[in-house]
């Protein structure tokens, strides 16, 4: 089976994840999408940061309803901060699935300062988005990546928190149980 891996914080997961996430399925050959939830990013502070498991738990109700889409907790016993290639070590030692990495074009810009990045782009491969105010490299050019068209959506996690500290609705932004577990359990607060 062909594995789209997405990675984030998903703190919380919102709709332009699942957009680019729906269309990497839809326009490449891959048979389902992975979140894959990182507990800590490394170039991240974990300011406002909620636990990873309630992370977790945001993008379970957000995916819930979709079987080409799962979500994955591999990162939360591995060291600290979370470096992909080495998680994606782990997924290929437990899984016989051909990964890939859906990366945007802003991440395909700093790409050649992850860890063994060539590792990456040699054995498993990158499905690259574009992304605002980001240009395609060099990168974008290797056989094991492959450019799809997606909408450049600015959404993002921060403008989301931000809402709701100010006590204003996030619907749209978010799917329906995102944003009730998100006001049962009074996250982001
Ligand atoms: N609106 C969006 N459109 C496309 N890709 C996105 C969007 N928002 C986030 N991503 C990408 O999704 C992945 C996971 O994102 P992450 O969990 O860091 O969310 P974020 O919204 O960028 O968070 P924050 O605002 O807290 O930095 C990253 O590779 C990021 O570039
Ligand atoms: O492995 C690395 O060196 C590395 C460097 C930067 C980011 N990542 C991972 O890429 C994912 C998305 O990163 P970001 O910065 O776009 O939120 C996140 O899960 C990080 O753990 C990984």
């Amino acid at each position: 089976m062909k594995v789209g891996l997405f990675f984030g914080s998903f703190n919380p997961i919102h709709m332009g994840h699942l957009i680019i996430a729906n269309i990497a399925h839809q326009s490449t050959d891959m048979d389902e999408v992975w979140f894959v939830v990182s507990p800590q990013n490394p170039f991240k502070k974990n300011n406002n940061l909620l636990h990873e498991f309630d992370r977790y738990n945001l993008v379970q109700a957000a995916i819930a309803d979709d079987f080409h889409f799962r979500v994955s907790d591999v990162e939360f016993n591995m060291p600290r901060p979370s470096y992909t290639v080495d998680t994606l070590a782990v997924l290929s030692d437990k899984y016989d699935h051909e990964f890939s990495l859906i990366i945007g074009g802003d991440n395909l810009e700093s790409f050649k300062k992850w860890k063994n990045y060539q590792v990456i782009l040699e054995e498993f491969g990158l499905v690259v988005y574009p992304r605002p105010s980001s240009s395609l490299n060099e990168l974008a050019d290797h056989p094991n990546v492959q450019v799809i068209e997606a909408p450049e959506m600015d959404i993002s996690a921060t403008l989301i928190r931000k809402m709701i500290r100010a006590d204003q609705s996030v619907k749209y932004l978010v799917p329906e149980p995102v944003e009730a577990q998100i006001r049962a359990q009074n996250l982001f607060k």
